[in-house]
């Protein structure tokens, strides 16, 4: 079979014959080559349980699955032709024998019955597998539970509590006193993420080095060698004769006479008045010359003599002071969370509780540091011939150590089954590394290819490093402005040479730059019963989701898209569906909200949020409002609250009757229960009857089910409040699961109004998505909109900083010492590399239209993606162009309104251009919530 140079690139990396690591472009088909790897294999006679395929999520775990079931149960029922031709366009060159078509067609079958069954899973359910069929090995109890972020949370805090009662509650103390931030729980969970760190006593010599403070310093020893309390009190009296300045910081100075004040408060005063301030030319320098003022200096010649080299001494004493305060804070972290991360550990073990990062962590420890290790992966190794891994550049270190165990034996060629072939496929992007934050590092991919490279030709066995270079989803036109956006410094992270060729060169495609919608002023004055923070109606985020709405509809009504007619490489035109529209923003912030809300009073078709936060539905909010009732009877408000909702569907005036004229000091219930609303009673007086007994669960079945408050919550709220109810239900199993159950206890559960559950956006309908960028990954449609590209300064959120085997307690900002400074700033650099990186996978989720907006302000250069996208689209020649009213600035390449227009409907869309619309319809489109639909990955 004759094949185009792009194709047959992809064909050869599937060839399951050889080791392959396969480091690819965006959109080139990488994921399409590991499912044509896997049906190659099983056509070879593999038998699916020797099979194991990792992802990264399991939505890609599920989609991987759905699209090789798809096309084995194709084959199962296709016309002899078709499937010889199917298996060729695969790669089978070979004749194919009618044995051999028979044998095609029970692939689905042998994939679906084989016991143990094709395993295609994410790492941490692979690596949970692993630990349920070696528990004593692993040291973890056999029934060992996955904990959920929220009990982690709630687990955390019960340590703590018992820390600060028990016999070392000093050190909880000593964190507390020096805790600036405003969250706790968030603390606590990265001091437990990085729980290795805290196994040893810390290295104070290390900590010093890092911190360039010599050892043996203290801020004690530099303080009683800079102060001579005559000498400042000459210099106070002299300061008091002169100018007003002079006075003021003879004021500040006087504390050090008086007050009674710790070494580091009263080096800081020194520094305060001695030295530069922050702002200045050359911040932090001894005022030489300029302090005190001049009459002043002149008037006392001699004192200045000794007090300047004093000022010089506190400018250079100030960087070990600034590294002292970050070896206290870290000193005192160690010591905290040497007693809290066995606490927690402990815990966790008492209960049989995991968490995600405790799956891999144990699995790597079993498989490697183990007596066992050896005989575990005996075991193991029986199972497994071939490895594939997707999204590889996102594996984190920890992942890879466990990978690379899987495969020893593979290069070692000393596996017990040297009678079969046995292979790893890795597939990835560097320039897609984008999940630093769950500990995945792009110099790993690389490592570990050099790795795999090695062990081959250790034992000369083939190992083979490919690239696909053609995109098979992007326009020319939309990859021509990604390559000469990342240029030069931009592409530092990503790989050497950024070279995008699009495979259907035919395909129209259009990179617009709307205009910037400028930061609004102050909000202006509003009604006093609206909420504080409500955006105004001329905030730029409402103008931008305005805009969005706004535009979305006029290319509905007005605008056309080409689309390829079945791999032809001839393009018609049809009209533009909601189902075309991808909008990625950075984070969900208020713009993601106003853009859903925006959409959705336009009377677009749009999916809900990618995330929900459980306690802010409204279903659930009137769901808690009759819990808290039933919890507490006198809690009026909850029961005026619940009154009002759908499940009861009282008035305003209704309520105000009941509750105006009850008498005096008299609870709501107690007037109720005497007034005369027979159907509101019965449904209370049942779920108080039954809520000492039922578990929190099954009373909120009970109210939604026997007393029908599924459906009148529904047909008030909208289908979509279907997705907080489930919601619900599934917190209601995972507290029980921590928990004996009790109704107050689940309402503490639920108390945090943080809670969030991911929804999986993945399935059939014609409807405009909004997802966060880090969403959308191995995600594609036709049109994709990145309105939120204005300016967005890098923050170092964490307070753990790393620093070589060790970490540092960030202090605050102020006082931080350069050594300091210095680790922040290589944090910051890291995350500016993986914000670029994330653009790229943003930009290159586009098939034919990329849309780029802003509003608030884009600052200057590379301080914001609207910037850096607009100077690449310069670099292509961009022109004016109009969207309706709205002029903008475009990069096109060929002619977009010149193929023929057609009109086709949605579900016919699917036999013009079979690869992206398959998966326009298999990957996209929003699917409700379930529990078990939940993602691995805590992004
Ligand atoms: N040989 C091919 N012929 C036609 N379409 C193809 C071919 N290979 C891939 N595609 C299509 O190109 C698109 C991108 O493929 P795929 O998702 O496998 O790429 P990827 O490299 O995994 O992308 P990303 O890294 O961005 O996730 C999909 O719509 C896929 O169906």
């Amino acid at each position: 079979m004759i094949r185009d140079e792009a194709t047959q690139r992809q064909v050869d990396a599937a060839n399951p014959g050889t080791s392959t690591w396969l480091s690819a472009n965006a959109g080139s088909g990488k994921t399409r080559v590991l499912t044509d790897r896997v049906a190659r294999l099983l056509l070879d006679k593999v038998s699916p349980q020797n099979i194991l395929c990792l992802t990264y999520t399991k939505a890609a775990a599920a989609e991987m699955q759905n699209r090789l079931f798809q096309r084995l149960g194709e084959w199962a029922m296709m016309p002899e032709d078709d499937l010889r031709r199917a298996l060729q366009t695969l790669g089978i060159d070979r004749s194919i024998d009618a044995a051999q078509l028979a044998q095609a067609r029970t692939l689905f079958a042998r994939a679906i019955e084989t016991p143990g069954g094709l395993k295609i899973q994410t790492i941490h359910s692979f690596c949970a597998g692993v630990l349920r069929r070696f528990p004593l090995e692993a040291q973890v109890s056999p029934q060992f539970r996955e904990m959920e972020d929220r009990a982690a949370e709630i687990l955390r805090a019960e340590v703590v509590d018992e820390m600060v009662l028990g016999p070392k509650a000093e050190v909880v103390h000593q964190l507390l006193t020096l805790f600036t931030g405003d969250d706790l729980a968030k603390f606590t969970a990265e001091i437990a993420g990085k729980g290795d760190h805290f196994a040893q006593k810390p290295d104070i010599a290390a900590l010093c080095d890092t911190l360039d403070i010599p050892q043996g310093l203290t801020v004690d020893k530099i303080y009683a060698d800079l102060f001579d309390k005559d000498l400042i009190a000459d210099f106070i009296t002299a300061c008091e004769k002169g100018s007003s300045t002079d006075v003021k910081n003879a004021n500040s100075l006087r504390a050090l006479l008086t007050e009674t004040l710790s070494p580091h408060d009263a080096l800081a005063i020194m520094e305060n008045v001695f030295l530069t301030g922050e702002g200045a030319k050359e911040p932090f320098t001894a005022k030489i010359g300029t302090l005190p003022t001049k009459k002043t200096r002149e008037a006392n010649a001699e004192l200045m003599e000794h007090i300047e080299p004093v000022m010089e001494q506190v400018q250079d004493m100030r960087p070990y002071r600034l590294g002292l305060i970050a070896l206290d804070r870290t000193v005192a972290l160690y010591d905290f969370a040497r007693v809290f991360v066995p606490a927690y550990e402990a815990r966790k073990l008492a209960m049989g509780m995991l968490d995600f990062d405790d799956l891999i962590r144990k699995a790597k420890a079993l498989l490697t540091e183990r007596d066992v290790a050896q005989w575990v992966l005996f075991r193991l190794d029986g199972g497994i011939d071939h490895i594939l891994v997707d999204e590889a550049q996102d594996t984190s270190p920890t992942q890879w150590a466990v990978i690379e165990q899987l495969t020893q034996e593979f290069a070692t060629g000393e596996g017990a089954r040297m009678d079969r072939e046995r292979t790893v496929f890795v597939v990835g992007d560097k320039k897609q590394s984008i999940y630093s934050f769950q500990g995945a590092d792009p110099a790993a991919f690389d490592e570990m290819k050099a790795h795999f490279k090695s062990t081959h030709a250790a034992i000369s066995k083939p190992f083979s490093e490919t690239s696909l270079e053609y995109s098979f989803r992007s326009s020319q036109a939309i990859l021509t402005v990604v390559d000469k956006t990342f240029t030069g410094d931009r592409a530092d992270g990503m790989d050497d040479n950024l070279n995008h060729r699009a495979f259907k060169e035919n395909m129209p495609g259009r990179v617009d730059l709307w205009p910037v919608i400028e930061k609004s002023d102050s909000a202006p004055d509003r009604e006093w019963f609206k909420p504080v923070d409500e955006p105004s109606s001329t905030d730029h985020t409402v103008l931008m989701a305005q805009r969005v709405a706004d535009k979305i509809r006029y290319m509905i009504a007005h605008e056309t898209i080409p689309e390829e007619i079945k791999n032809t490489g001839e393009f018609i035109r049809r009209k533009i569906t909601e189902g075309d529209f991808l909008i990625l923003v950075q984070r969900r912030s208020e713009l993601f909200a106003e853009i859903i809300r925006a959409c959705k009073s336009a009377g677009l078709q749009i999916a809900g949020a990618d995330r929900l936060r459980v306690g802010a539905e409204l279903a659930v909010k009137d769901l808690a409002a009759v819990l808290r009732f039933l919890a507490l009877p006198e809690d009026d408000l909850s029961l005026a609250a619940a009154l009002r909702s759908p499940l009861f569907g009282w008035s305003e005036q209704e309520l105000f009757t009941l509750a105006h004229h009850r008498p005096d000091k008299s609870y709501l219930w107690e007037t109720l229960r005497n007034a005369d609303h027979p159907k509101t009673l019965a449904i209370l007086n049942d779920l108080r009857g039954k809520s000492d007994f039922l578990r929190p669960y099954d009373l909120i079945e009970r109210i939604l089910t026997r007393h029908d408050g599924r459906r009148k919550l529904l047909a008030r709220l909208g289908p979509e409040a279907e997705d907080g109810i489930d919601a619900l239900l599934s917190q209601a199993l995972a507290y029980e699961s921590t928990a004996v159950p009790n109704l107050t206890g689940f309402l503490s559960w639920m108390e945090t109004d943080d809670l969030e559950v991911k929804r999986q956006m993945d399935s059939q309908g014609d409807q405009i998505r909004v997802m966060t960028v880090h969403g959308a990954k191995g995600l594609e449609a036709p049109i994709v909109i990145l309105p939120d590209t204005a300016k967005r300064d890098v923050q170092v959120k964490q307070e753990i900083l790393p620093a070589d085997d060790h970490v540092i307690w960030k202090p605050p900002a102020k006082s931080s010492a350069p050594a300091v400074v210095a680790l922040r700033d290589a944090v910051i650099a890291k995350q500016k590399r993986e914000r670029l990186r994330l653009l790229y996978v943003a930009m290159t989720r586009a098939e034919k239209w990329l849309i780029v907006g802003a509003a608030g302000e884009v600052g200057e250069g590379d301080a914001s993606w609207y910037n850096i996208v607009a100077e690449g689209m310069r670099a292509c020649g961009d022109y004016d162009a109009k969207l309706g009213d709205l002029d903008l600035r475009r990069v096109s390449e060929l002619s977009w309104d010149a193929p023929a227009l057609r009109t086709i409907e949605h579900a016919e869309k699917a036999d013009v251009s079979p690869p992206n619309l398959a998966m326009c319809q298999s990957r996209h489109q929003p699917r409700r919530f379930h529990p078990l639909n939940c993602p691995a990955t805590r992004s």
